[in-house]
């Protein structure tokens, strides 16, 4: 199951340097192992924008919510979901 995610990051100014620093760390970690399984297909920057676009390849809604709850920044992240089928002039074979 496809699915289309905009996460649009909000961190408190008073939020400390080092925790911060600490945070995005761990969640590029994270990021970066879901997008090596497969399961965060692609992971764009929103230019001008502390936000991305996100498509995420996974086997049910309830395993989409665990892979962005989980996520460091979820606390501080304002999440927009959109559940993606095939379009019937699309070109691509597959759903790539
Ligand atoms: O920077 C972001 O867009 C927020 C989040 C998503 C992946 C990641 O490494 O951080």
């Amino acid at each position: 199951m496809l699915f289309h995610v905009r996460m649009n990051v909000n961190l408190p100014p008073e939020m400390p340097a080092a925790e911060a620093t600490a945070l995005k760390t761990k969640e590029k970690e994270i990021a970066q192992g879901l997008q090596s399984s497969g399961k965060w297909r692609h992971l764009w920057r929103i230019a001008g924008q502390y936000a991305n676009i996100s498509i995420f390849d996974v086997e049910s809604v309830d395993e989409l919510h665990t892979a962005i709850s989980t996520l460091p920044l979820f606390p501080y992240m304002q999440i927009e979901v959109m559940p993606l089928c095939r379009h019937p002039s699309s070109v691509r074979g597959d759903d790539s």
